[in-house]
C-alpha cells in the first residue's frame, strides 16, 4: 500500500456570516503518492473551500490535514507554499504580467531558496522548462523574454501551471485551471496537466464543473455536495462509466433531485 501524500481528516470549516450550514461539514479524503484525483459537486458544495484549507488559506474549526506525514493544520500559508502548488481559474493569478516569461520561471524556480543561492537554477531546471514550453506546441519557448501580460489566457495558464510543477509540490491543486480558456486552449492545458501529473509523479486535486474532464483525467473523482464527500469513484467501476453514469450516480448520491444547473453539466 502506497503512503499517503495527503490526508484530509473530518475537517469542519464553518463561515460565520454565511447563512449557510458548515462549507465543510466532516470531510475525510486520503491521497497516495502520486494520485491524481479530480473533484465535482453542486455549486457552493465546498469544493474551493477545501483547497484553500489545504493550501492554508483557511484555518479549518476542526480537523486536521497532513502532508507528507506532517500535520500542516495549523502553519500559515506561506509556510507551506513550497509544498502546495495551486493554479486559480483566472490566468493573471498565477503569474506576474508585467514580468517576461523567463523572468516568471526563475521566479518560480528560486521561489523559497536563500537569497544566496537566488542564481542557482541549475541549467537542468532552465532545460527542462524550455522543453516543456515546446512540448506545448504555443511557441512560448520563442517567446521567453516577452511580458506575460502580452500572452493569451492559454498561454498565460499554461505557464502557470508550469510554474507551479516546476517547483515540485507534494500537493498540486487546481481550481477549475481550465475553466476561462476558449475549448482548444482548455484542452492543451489539460494535455499538460497529464503531462506533468506523470512525468513529475505529482499528487494532485483538481476541481473541474466539466463531468467528462472529472472522469477523463486523473484515476479518481470525488464528489462533494453540501459541504461532503458523497461519492469516491475510482478503478473498474469508474472505468466503466459515462458522463451519463457519472451525472446518474451524482444524482443518487445526493438523494435529491439537482437541476442541471447545479451540477454544470458540460
Ligand atoms: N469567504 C466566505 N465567506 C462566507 N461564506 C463563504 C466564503 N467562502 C465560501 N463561502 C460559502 O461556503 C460554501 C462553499 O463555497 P465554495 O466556494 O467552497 O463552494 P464550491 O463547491 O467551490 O462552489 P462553486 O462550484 O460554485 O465554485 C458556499 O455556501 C459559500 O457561499
Amino acid at each position: 500500500m502506497p503512503s499517503s501524500m495527503l490526508v484530509v481528516d473530518r475537517v469542519v470549516k464553518r463561515f460565520v456570516h454565511s447563512g449557510q450550514g458548515a462549507a465543510l461539514d466532516g470531510v475525510s479524503l486520503e491521497l497516495a503518492a502520486g494520485e491524481f484525483a479530480t473533484v465535482v459537486g453542486s455549486n457552493g458544495a465546498g469544493k474551493t473551500t477545501l483547497l484553500h484549507v489545504i493550501a492554508g488559506g483557511l484555518l479549518p474549526d476542526e480537523g486536521r490535514v497532513v502532508v507528507d506525514g506532517h500535520e500542516v493544520t495549523a502553519w500559515p500559508q506561506h509556510r507551506r507554499a513550497g509544498w502546495i502548488g495551486m493554479v486559480f481559474q483566472d490566468p493573471a493569478a498565477g503569474t506576474a504580467g508585467s514580468l517576461t516569461v523567463e523572468e516568471n520561471m526563475v521566479l518560480a524556480l528560486t521561489a523559497g531558496r536563500r537569497r544566496t543561492l537566488a542564481p542557482a537554477v541549475r541549467p537542468a531546471r532552465r532545460e527542462w522548462v524550455v522543453e516543456s514550453l515546446r512540448r506545448l506546441g504555443m511557441g512560448l519557448e520563442q517567446r521567453l523574454h516577452v511580458a506575460v501580460r502580452h500572452l493569451s489566457g492559454g498561454q498565460r495558464q499554461a505557464l502557470a501551471l508550469l510554474m507551479a510543477a516546476a517547483r515540485q509540490p507534494r500537493v498540486l491543486l487546481l481550481d477549475e485551471h481550465t475553466a476561462s480558456l476558449d475549448p482548444q486552449a482548455a484542452e492543451a492545458v489539460l494535455e499538460l496537466t497529464r503531462q506533468l501529473v506523470r512525468d513529475l509523479g505529482l499528487t494532485t486535486l483538481m476541481v473541474t464543473h466539466n463531468l467528462k474532464h472529472a472522469l477523463t483525467m486523473g484515476d479518481r473523482t470525488v464528489i462533494m455536495h453540501r459541504g461532503r464527500v458523497v461519492l469516491d469513484l475510482r478503478g473498474e467501476r469508474r472505468r466503466r462509466m459515462d458522463v451519463g453514469d457519472l451525472a446518474e450516480a451524482f444524482r443518487h448520491a445526493c438523494h435529491e433531485v439537482l437541476a442541471d444547473d447545479q451540477m454544470i453539466l458540460a
